[in-house]
């Protein structure tokens, strides 16, 4: 296909530049560290105390991802053989190379299978996994075969076993010191190095000084016999735990390391307090010793870091708790505020009703059921203050005539507009309500004949003088009004039965006028407008 860009090399396309890159990086670590262990920890049978090559190719393993992974192995053969091929015979030199890649390639599948393709030091079963199948399992195979090879080399007097437990050591103790550091690194480096802080590097500084002092001293029996009873190789298991706590397992296992070191180059010195006190045992001990060390320091780092690690998952699901809680609350908050306002709402609205199912559609002033109980509460408490009462019923005269001539509209706009001229000739606290069609009623509490007399002929005058504007027609009505003087004592409802007597009078007696039931005379006195023609005026 043709594209714009550079066209690709052929062998870009079958080789991987970083699979080259870790083989490099792997080979020339694993030579350099043969080399190392060669020069610098080989003991006087020619068994190295410390075999870091494999440490090394371990950690490459559990850091690349699989596809690497024979490419690495090719890497690494081919360094043991560069490395091994000056000091023994060839075919013994290939035994060790295939027997270490062998053993670390069992090592590295084992720990991948069982802990996740990404492996990195940060659980402490990870780490414990890494213990059983690389130091332990691993390097205890590749010690029994390596040994096995020895003893065909014919170069030393040492027993089959000894040369087997001796490479173990070796093998297992550059595991210990070194997998770790470099995988912890590695994954810190692929990470970006999070959480670096300078105090950090600070405390290691000072620490691994005091583990070189120490070192010096402890492993050093020659400088001075005094110190040593004081200076022992105890303290620097002392130092590092200190590492494991204050440092991780980045930390940890570099001070092991410098113990390591110390301790080996001591050793094949001949300095080194075991060698002075217990010759024949002196490598495997030390080799012990360090492999407690390592295990003790690294572990718990790992176990550090894992309650650590669960501390800070246990916060984090405390803080989403909290968050939650936190949303919940203003959830319910929410909802009462809503539930607050609804019930605001249903407030007015039941106070609407209980208003409308009091109210008289029409006119807005009191129904007939609203205006009657409240005539029978005010009748309960004048019965007890021993106080009078009248009522008033008012009819419209003819209003029959304006429905027929002008419609249903103009009535009910009679209807409407009388109310206004009736409150304002009433108390405020006198009771008014339409009783149905264009009767009204009133009640006047504390009203004697007079007042109540009074009033009426008030209503009757306002109702009188009214114009009713209706579209173009002005309307002109009266009104007939009966008035009853409560007793004092007897029900609404004969009250109510002598103001409707006292209306039909009032009708009876040529309408527009005032009847009052108590006192036939006082019609007389109140039937001025019966002078006037019952009239309806239409303009
Ligand atoms: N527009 C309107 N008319 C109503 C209403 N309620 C009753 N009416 C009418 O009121 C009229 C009452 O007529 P009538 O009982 O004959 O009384 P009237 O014509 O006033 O005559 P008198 O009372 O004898 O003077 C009827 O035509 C009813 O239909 C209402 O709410 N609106």
């Amino acid at each position: 296909m043709m594209t714009g860009s550079k066209p690709e090399l052929p062998l870009r396309r079958y080789v991987d530049m970083h699979i080259i890159k870790s083989m490099l990086l792997v080979g020339i670590a694993y030579y350099v560290a043969a080399l190392i262990a060669i020069h610098q920890t080989i003991t006087p049978e020619g068994i190295a105390i410390l075999w870091p090559p494999n440490a090394i190719v371990l950690a490459a393993f559990l850091i690349y991802p699989f596809r690497y992974l024979p490419f690495i192995a090719a890497a690494g053969i081919t360094a043991e053989l560069v490395a091994s091929a000056p000091f023994f015979p060839l075919w013994s030199a290939i035994c060790f190379a295939l027997i270490n890649l062998s053993s670390v390639s069992l090592a590295a599948f084992l720990i991948r299978r069982k802990s996740g393709q990404n492996f990195n030091f940060d659980r402490l079963k990870n780490g414990a996994y890494f213990l059983v199948f690389g130091p332990f399992l691993s390097a205890s195979i590749a010690g029994m075969l390596g040994g096995g090879v020895y003893v065909f080399l014919g170069r030393t007097d040492t027993s089959y076993l000894s040369l087997w437990q001796i490479w173990w050591f070796g093998d297992a103790l550059a595991m210990l010191v070194l997998t770790p550091l470099i995988v912890v690194l590695a994954r810190w480096m692929q990470a970006g190095f999070p959480h670096f802080k300078l105090h950090f590097l600070l405390e290691a500084f000072l620490l691994w000084l005091v583990v070189i002092i120490i070192g010096y001293q402890s492993f050093n029996i020659e400088s001075s016999d005094n110190a040593y009873l004081f200076f022992t190789p105890v303290w620097l298991v002392f130092l590092g735990i200190v590492a494991a706590i204050r440092l991780g397992v980045a930390g940890a296992s570099t001070t092991v390391a410098l113990i390591t070191a110390f301790a080996v180059e001591h050793l094949l010195r001949g300095t080194h307090p075991l060698i002075v006190n217990m010759p024949q045992n002196a490598l495997l001990l030390t080799q012990e010793y360090l492999a407690i060390i390592a295990i003790v320091s690294i572990g718990l780092a790992l176990l550090i870091q894992e309650i650590a690690e669960q501390r800070d998952e246990l916060k984090r699901h405390e803080n989403a708790l909290k968050a939650q809680n936190q949303f919940l609350e203003e959830r319910v908050n929410e909802r009462t505020l809503a539930l607050k306002e609804v019930n605001q709402a249903l407030q007015h609205a039941n106070d609407r009703l209980a208003k409308s199912a009091a109210t008289d559609e029409l006119t807005g002033i009191a129904n007939r059921r609203h205006f009657l109980s409240e005539v029978e509460r005010e009748l309960q408490r004048l019965r007890l203050d021993g106080q009078t009462a009248s009522a008033i019923m008012i009819d419209i005269d003819h209003f029959k005539l304006v429905n027929d001539n002008l419609g249903h509209d103009a009535g009910d706009k009679v209807l409407r507009d009388i109310v206004e001229p009736i409150s304002q000739a009433i108390r405020p606290r006198d009771l008014f309500g339409r009783m149905g069609g264009e009767e009204f009623l009133i009640f006047l509490s504390g009203a004697d004949y007079d007042m109540s007399n009074a009033v009426a002929e008030r209503i009757r005058l306002a109702i009188e003088s009214l114009t009713v504007n209706y579209r173009e027609h002005q309307i002109n009505i009266t009104a007939s009004l009966g008035v009853a003087q409560w007793d004092g004592n007897s029900h609404l409802d004969e009250l109510f039965y002598q103001a409707d007597k006292a209306l039909y009078q009032a009708k009876n007696r040529g309408r527009n006028r005032v009847f009052n039931i108590t006192n036939i005379e006082s019609e007389n006195r109140s039937s001025r407008g019966s002078n006037h023609e019952d009239h309806f005026e239409l303009p």
